[in-house]
């Protein structure tokens, strides 16, 4: 990394040039400068250097530090070498495509967008596009038909469901550019080079928190400028043969399938719809029947246990993707997956949820699978079979404090890399679903005897919207898109630390 290195009265001042954000010729007349030796100076000429500054919590702002002296050519020199510096910065975007929800969260999406965010991408000399969303799928919409190959990056400005659209439109976009069929569940996806950046202004943002470690307009916007990219897993979703959906964080079904399902009928209540419908929820304490079908994810060397999660350069990740790689060249066009062991489990679930990342957020910052990876190829199954209110409920407070939320008798948790659902509903109604679990095996993990399950199905919520059906084939595709994001840096308190100590000394 090449630094930039000012020395100013014997003191320094140390900033990467991956992470100077412009450098421009300051107007001092403009200056408010309390320093005696500006004045002092017959003619003084100046640059200044925006700069990203690391604060705690993973949160990123705009600083900025002005050089001067008497002599221009100098001056002119220091900002003629840096622009040259920061031009080689070739993953930084030159052009983007901005997608606001003016109605996301609380309906803040236009402001932070143009109060926050525009300035810097201004400062930063990238040129957008920006499109007002008027109603839900414009975006997606938008995105199939304008000239996509013109943009380095697509930014949306909304929760998570507004980022499900974007991701949508761009993925659903790359596989009909390139003649891919997106019914066919076993159809190898091309990868979305385009990166999405995602600029939080919902009520919900998972995505972002999980990716970048915080929901701040101004700390994304700021990994967007200096270009990081952080691949991302996607997994498919299928009825029957059928596309529903893709999903980056979190699809479940029972007790997050059943709370979306209650919170969609309060959307006038605002994001406390989320509260309202949770508790109730969890006093209706449904529990539901069926069976699941997996294929563990050996690629993998990771575990849903393991103490260390997946941050910012993850070696889990790089290995995973590698060893799929090979995988895919040993087995050519035959699909891996018909050759592997499939599981199969049966019973009676409070909560069935499968998870691409670690779904942290600000209430639970390690999130529903804390080990959990975002680009390994794979996705934690976890499974909440029966129990008693209580027991339910020390499950969930676990994911708010330091305990292991995996370490109950009732709770089970897997990495797989594709898996099924059906319903008893179903099954019972010998519904045309195709049932892996059997076709192939009659294992049965543990079986629970009749008891007061509920007899309706619940509802899958894929990423905060909710599925048409309950038996569904999903499939893990490994790194298919790529965020403006770098992960969840480890060191951030001491990288904070430090800039705070370099910028005592200017
Ligand atoms: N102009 C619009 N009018 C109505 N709906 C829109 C508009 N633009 C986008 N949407 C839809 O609004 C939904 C929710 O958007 P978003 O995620 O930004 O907000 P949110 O408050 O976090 O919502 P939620 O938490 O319910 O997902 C998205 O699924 C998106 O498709």
């Amino acid at each position: 990394m090449r630094r930039l290195d000012v020395t100013r009265e014997r003191k320094n001042c140390f900033v990467p040039t991956s992470e100077i954000i412009a450098v421009e010729e300051t107007d001092l007349n403009k200056k408010q400068h309390n320093s005696g030796k500006w004045q002092k100076m017959a003619k003084p000429h100046a640059f200044t250097v925006y700069y990203v500054k690391k604060a705690r919590n993973h949160r990123w702002w705009c600083s900025d530090v002005t050089f001067w002296c008497v002599d221009e050519q100098l001056c002119n020199q220091w900002i003629q070498a840096l622009k040259e510096l920061l031009e080689l910065q070739k993953a930084r975007p030159k052009q983007l495509l901005v997608y606001i929800n003016p109605y996301g969260g609380k309906r803040q999406g236009k402001r932070i967008y143009e109060q926050k965010v525009a300035p810097l991408f201004s400062l930063a000399s990238i040129s957008t596009d920006v499109f007002i969303t008027e109603r839900a799928n414009h975006a997606k919409d938008n995105l199939f038909e304008v000239n996509i190959n013109k943009y380095d990056g697509v930014v949306c400005v909304g929760g998570d469901g507004m980022f499900s659209e974007v991701m949508h439109g761009l993925i659903g976009r790359m596989q009909k550019d390139s003649g891919i069929d997106q019914n066919n569940p076993k159809a190898p996806l091309v990868q979305c080079n385009i990166r999405i950046g995602i600029i939080p202004a919902g009520s919900t943002d998972c995505i972002c928190y999980s990716t970048v470690g915080i929901s701040d307009p101004v700390t994304s916007a700021l990994h967007i400028i200096v270009g990081d990219s952080q691949p991302l897993d996607v997994s498919s979703v299928h009825h029957n043969n059928t596309f529903l959906k893709y999903t980056v964080s979190l699809l479940g079904y029972g007790f997050y399938g059943d709370i979306l399902k209650d919170s969609e009928k309060k959307r006038w209540m605002g994001p406390m719809r989320y509260d309202y419908s949770g508790f109730k929820t969890f006093l209706s304490h449904h529990c539901y029947e069926g069976t699941i079908s997996f294929q563990p994810a050996k690629h993998t060397l990771g575990s849903p246990r393991d103490k260390d999660s997946c941050r910012t350069g993850c070696h889990i990740c790089r290995q995973s993707e590698q060893q799929l790689a090979e995988q895919r060249k040993k087995c050519g066009l035959k699909h891996e997956e018909d050759e592997e062991e499939w599981k199969v489990i049966k019973g009676k679930f409070l909560a069935i949820n499968v998870v691409n990342m670690s779904c942290a957020c600000p209430r639970s910052p390690k999130g529903l699978s804390p080990a959990a990876h975002l680009a390994d190829g794979s996705a934690d199954l976890i499974l909440v079979r029966k129990c008693s209110r209580f027991d339910f409920l020390r499950y969930l407070v676990r994911h708010t404090n330091q305990d292991d939320q995996f370490d109950f008798s009732f709770v089970d948790v897997y990495r797989v890399k594709s898996f099924q659902f059906t319903s008893k509903l179903l099954e019972d109604n010998e519904s045309d679903v195709t049932d892996i679990g059997k076709k192939h095996f009659g294992q049965f993990c543990r079986d629970h005897p009749a008891c007061c399950c509920n007899i309706a199905n619940s509802t899958w919520n894929c990423d905060g919207e909710t599925l048409d059906s309950s038996a569904i084939e999903v499939r893990v595709h490994c790194q298919l898109m790529k965020l403006f994001a770098r992960g969840i840096e480890e060191n951030c308190k001491e990288a904070s630390r430090n800039q705070s100590r370099v910028e005592q000394l200017l």
